[in-house]
């Protein structure tokens, strides 16, 4: 089962993997095809009625399958509004190819003729809203029928995530949806058929740059939208909390607050005014800080423990207390990842082990990293909690899908990277929970660019 959302990323990794986006048309042009050959006979009558995105692009691309039949198409809009380049290359090369073609510009046009069989490719994921003209006459005809009805994906009007329809939809006898089944499809009355178009398994299981889809910024945004983050760390190290800190805000947090021990609390701020540095007292975290760190933390959108904490007896302590009253987003990381395993938190934990911390923590791992992929969301399911376990191959796994991020060099290896992703992860985590994203951007880059802005220099 797949989401659009989750489709469209997909897409994309596999565009980064070689595998265009025009190369899944086709397939999905032939898979279209087959279905049709397996709904009617050579001779027969085809209407391929085709809207101007890529669902009817796939169908387009069918046409060119199917001479053994007689086909007409209907392309509701002018060929120059076609929305894509490699749905209007797949209608040139239908007209070029002296294909039985139509464009309707007005619905009166509309004339589905008494065709054995209609292949409806008006709309697919990409509906918005009831079907507006001429898609909604093509549907009437389309249902008024007495044609088998084929639909490419999804049937026109449908949701393809809710199953739901604004308005009129296409009813339809089969569909023909691609890669994977979709959640809108189950409760529809009509056969679901899911054809391979040839997406690589890697598209889904390593992260690429679809991934990042998700993580687009509202542009309308103000600031305190875009996440709050609490680094709570420090103590026998203060480089730790201070690189966490200043990650959550490259990686778009619009504050990052530090928590640490007024012993080192003014090295830390020390690193970048771009901080907030609150010092709790002493030179370690201990239970004592506790209640006051809860109140600080209820306020954040996730907090970000570990990073040069140490792991002195009262500090885990303190951790583990911390944790079993938090019901917030934490990202846990460094020593204070090994009392994860026994404490019972209603927090939701994004736990960022390397593999020597992750055995710590009684998990197991292995070299080859398809082994590890499997012991990794296992491991997860146990603990209740999502694992990000450090390696050449990252292993990603809320317990129950598993990302792989292939990504990085052996240059990494070099100390405070951990740091870094634990900040940033806490910022994702935050800005998830905001549901917006920032650009990055940190108050000490405006003091940089100042002159030049002043010098009226383009951006
Ligand atoms: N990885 C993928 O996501 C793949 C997608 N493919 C196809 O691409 C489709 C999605 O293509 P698109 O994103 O171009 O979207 P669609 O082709 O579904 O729809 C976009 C077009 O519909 C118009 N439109 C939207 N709502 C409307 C309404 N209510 N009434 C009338 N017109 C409306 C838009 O203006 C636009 O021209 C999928 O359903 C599938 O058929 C396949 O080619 C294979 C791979
Ligand atoms: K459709």
């Amino acid at each position: 089962m797949i989401t659009s959302r989750r489709m469209a990323a997909v897409d994309l990794n596999a565009e980064a993997l070689g595998v265009p986006r025009k190369q899944l048309m086709e397939s999905s042009g032939n898979a279209v095809a087959r279905a049709c050959r397996d709904l009617a006979d050579p001779g027969a009558s085809v209407a391929v009625v085709a809207g101007r995105g890529n669902n009817g692009g796939d169908a387009l691309a069918a046409a060119r399958f199917l001479k053994a039949y007689d086909v007409t198409v209907h392309l509701l809009g002018r060929p120059e509004t076609i929305s894509t380049d490699i749905a209007r290359e797949n209608w040139d090369a239908l007209v070029a190819g002296e294909a039985d073609h139509r464009t309707v510009t007005d619905s009166a046009g509309f004339d589905l003729g008494d065709p054995d069989l209609v292949v409806d490719a008006m709309l697919g994921t990409g509906v918005t809203g009831a079907l507006r003209e001429p898609e909604a006459t093509a549907a009437r005809a389309i249902n008024d029928s007495s044609a088998t009805v084929l639909a490419v994906d999804v049937p026109s009007g449908v949701d393809a995530d809710t199953g739901d329809a604004a308005g009129l939809a296409v009813d339809a006898d089969r569909v023909v949806t691609f890669h994977d089944d979709k959640p809108g499809l189950g409760d529809l009355d009509c056969e679901v058929v899911v054809a391979d178009i040839g997406i690589p398994e890697a598209a889904e299981l390593f992260t690429g740059p679809g991934d990042l889809l998700a993580l687009d910024r509202d542009a309308q945004s103000h600031k305190g939208d875009h996440g709050d983050v609490l680094v709570v760390g420090g103590g026998p190290y203060t480089g730790a909390p201070a690189l966490a800190a200043q990650s959550a805000l490259r990686a778009g947090a619009d504050l990052a607050r530090v928590a640490c021990p007024e012993a080192v609390a003014r090295e830390v701020q020390g690193y970048s005014e771009n901080l907030i540095v609150r010092g709790f007292s002493g030179d370690r975290l201990a239970p004592e800080h506790v209640p006051d760190l809860l109140d600080f933390a209820a306020d954040r959108d996730a907090v970000v423990f570990g990073p040069g904490l140490g792991d002195a007896d009262e500090s885990l302590a303190a951790v583990r207390e911390f944790l079993a009253a938090y019901d917030g987003t934490a990202v846990v990381d460094a020593d204070a990842l090994q009392v994860v395993p026994d404490v019972d938190t209603e927090a939701t934990l994004i736990c960022t082990p390397h593999q020597g911390e992750l055995r710590k923590m009684g998990g197991e791992t292995d070299s080859d990293w398809e082994v590890r992929s499997d012991l990794v969301r296992e491991f997860a399911a146990d603990l209740g909690h999502t694992l990000l376990v450090k390696g050449a191959y990252d292993v990603v796994s809320d317990g129950d899908a598993v990302r792989v991020n292939r990504t990085g060099n052996p240059g990494m290896t070099v100390g405070g990277t951990g740091d870094v992703l634990a900040g940033a992860t806490g910022a994702l985590a935050a800005l998830l929970a905001a549901e917006a994203f920032g650009g990055g951007l940190v108050a000490t880059d405006l003091l940089e660019r100042l002159p030049a802005a002043l010098r009226g220099d383009e951006a």
